[in-house]
């Protein structure tokens, strides 16, 4: 891991206070279908998690839940002390979770540095007046936001890419710059939905290496959800294994790969696909 960081760490930008996040009997039913049966697990503070299981286990039905796009039909999502599952998408946001998608999500045209504002925005102290007018106190602001910006891009390995429109990166690269603009956002959570899908083996290795740097050098919690069992192997600190929507393992990830149920899930997924 730490051999294969090769950029600088990023210094945080000022001292993170993260919670753990608690998951509880968390259950999402749509008509007759139980995406999640009563699922639980806690994420420890400054730690990556994984959360894997077979296609159709229910990863991306916790994720939504956890970013506040799908309402749970039962149990809790604690984050320190707020309970997650009744709050719209941008009140979780407000609260230090920043997601990114499977798919890309930045706008193709505008440069990776104005995108990376963008995640900024949550930060932003003066109003729009001030910055339509032009103040001091605005331009002053926006100078430190950009900054930050660059230090960010630095740490992903996307710096020199900063006046290029995101659109016209290479695959990878617009994936790192999502991770940089979700970072961007001074998250106490990252929620990564398949970070490392549709890269090259060197992508994937220096996307992972970053993702450890995030973890060692912010001490944020990171959710990871990936098939790339390589990848969760060396990154996770723990992981929860889902299979038709139940959990069916927890723990460190040497244990859990050689639990019978989880070898069980995965080979019945090979055997039918
Ligand atoms: N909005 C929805 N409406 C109805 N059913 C849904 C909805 N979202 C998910 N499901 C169903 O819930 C179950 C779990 O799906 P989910 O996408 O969470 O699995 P997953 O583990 O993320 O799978 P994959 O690895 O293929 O992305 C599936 O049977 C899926 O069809």
């Amino acid at each position: 891991m730490t051999e294969d960081h090769t950029a600088a760490d990023v210094p945080p930008q000022e001292e993170v206070d993260v919670p753990a996040l608690e998951v509880r009997e968390l259950t999402v039913r749509f008509a007759g279908l139980t995406a999640l049966d009563a699922v639980s697990f806690t994420v420890g503070p400054g730690t990556v998690h994984a959360v894997i299981g077979p296609n159709g286990a229910g990863k991306s039905t916790c994720f939504n839940v956890l970013s506040g796009v799908y309402r749970a039909t039962g149990g809790s999502v604690r984050f320190g002390e707020h309970e997650l599952t009744a709050m719209p998408p941008h009140r979780i946001a407000d609260l230090g979770v920043a997601r990114i998608f499977q798919n890309l999500a930045l706008p193709p045209r505008a440069t990776v540095a104005d995108s990376l504002m963008l995640g900024r925005h949550r930060l932003t102290r003066t109003g729009f007046l001030a910055a339509g007018l032009r103040l001091p106190s605005a331009a002053r602001e926006e100078r430190v936001h950009r900054e930050r910006v660059r230090e960010i891009a630095a740490f992903v390995g996307i710096e020199h890419q900063l006046h290029a429109p995101a659109g016209s990166l290479p695959y990878g690269q617009q994936k790192l710059a999502e991770l940089a603009r979700a970072l961007c956002m001074e998250p106490r959570l990252l929620l990564l939905d398949e970070p490392v899908a549709g890269m090259t083996a060197d992508e994937r290795r220096r996307t992972a290496a970053v993702i450890a740097g995030v973890r060692d050098s912010l001490g944020i919690s990171i959710v990871l959800v990936e098939h790339d069992m390589g990848v969760v192997m060396r990154l996770a600190d723990a992981v929860t294994v889902l299979d038709f929507g139940r959990r069916i393992a927890d723990g460190a990830p040497a244990a859990v790969q050689n639990d019978p149920a989880v070898v069980r899930a995965y080979l019945g997924e090979e055997a039918t696909s």
